[in-house]
């Protein structure tokens, strides 16, 4: 018998993920061969990952987030931006809201813009060599780079994510150069184990980086979909209130047909 689940696709400056209502909690976050395949490019949606919006009694909703290997993962901010959007136009909240996501509590709001999304406070940045890793809610590695002209970001960011150090639990790896006065920003992400146009907590962990250097609490990232803006105050060795802003859209609806395929659904 074929089952059909509702989806909504947005994006986040480019950083693509299938949305879906699970306040029901009918679709089983156990399902990861479904996932996987909801989000693979040919064969399914297509998608950078799979986000499930669902209720909680501590907050007006949960986010639960899965990158497109089907795995259940650590926080998106591009996806947490995108899931306070559809969270605005299911009616759960106006302009404003506090939602539980994978790395804890959030507050956000909705902006002429698009979201402002307020990331955990940062506090750990590890130097390694000329490099710098810190978790911004999920992990991330940044590179300062002098170019990014012919720069081959999955091959780059391939050297790092499967290393000694980080084969295993992997980490995302995102490369910044500042040309012609524009920070610009490219990212490997863990999980869907290629460059994607975008990365929230990859934009947060390299402008604290970069902050570290130039002392400026508030940035412009270009990625390649689009720019992200960034903002934190500085105390100590601590960045906090860190806001990650920028545009979010609502792409497609559809149904996704599910044809016996899962065992779970
Ligand atoms: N695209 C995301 C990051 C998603 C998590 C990452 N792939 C991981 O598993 O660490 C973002 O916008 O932050």
């Amino acid at each position: 018998m074929t089952r059909k689940i509702f989806f909504y696709k947005y994006h986040g400056t480019g950083n693509d993920f299938i949305l879906i209502d699970n306040r029901d909690f009918s679709f089983h976050i156990e399902n990861n061969e479904l996932i996987k395949h909801l989000c693979h490019r040919r064969f399914g949606i297509g998608a950078d990952g799979l986000i499930l919006l669902e209720n909680t009694n501590k907050a007006d909703f949960k986010m639960q987030y899965f990158n497109s290997d089907g795995n259940l993962s650590s926080m998106c901010g591009n996806g947490g931006r995108c899931i306070v959007a559809f969270a605005k136009y299911l009616g759960i909240i106006d302009n404003t809201t506090q939602f539980l996501a994978p790395d804890g509590m959030h507050s956000a709001e909705l902006t002429p813009s698009g979201v402002a999304l307020q990331m955990k406070d940062v506090s750990q940045i590890e130097q390694v060599g000329q490099d710098f890793y810190l978790d911004t809610g999920s992990p991330h590695y940044v590179k300062l780079i002098d170019s990014h002209e012919n720069f081959d970001t999955v091959s780059e960011g391939q050297k790092i994510r499967y290393n000694n150090r980080f084969n295993k639990v992997g980490t995302n790896v995102n490369f910044v150069s500042v040309e012609n006065n524009k920070i610009i920003l490219s990212t490997y992400e863990r999980g869907v184990e290629d460059e994607t146009y975008s990365c929230g907590t990859g934009t947060v962990a390299t402008a604290i980086v970069l902050g570290l250097l130039n002392g400026k609490e508030e940035q412009e990232l270009h990625t390649k979909g689009g720019i992200l803006k960034v903002s934190y105050t500085k105390k100590g060795e601590a960045f906090k209130n860190i806001i990650l802003e920028g545009p979010v859209e609502q792409v497609f609806q559809g149904e996704i047909l599910i044809k016996n395929r899962s065992k779970q659904l």
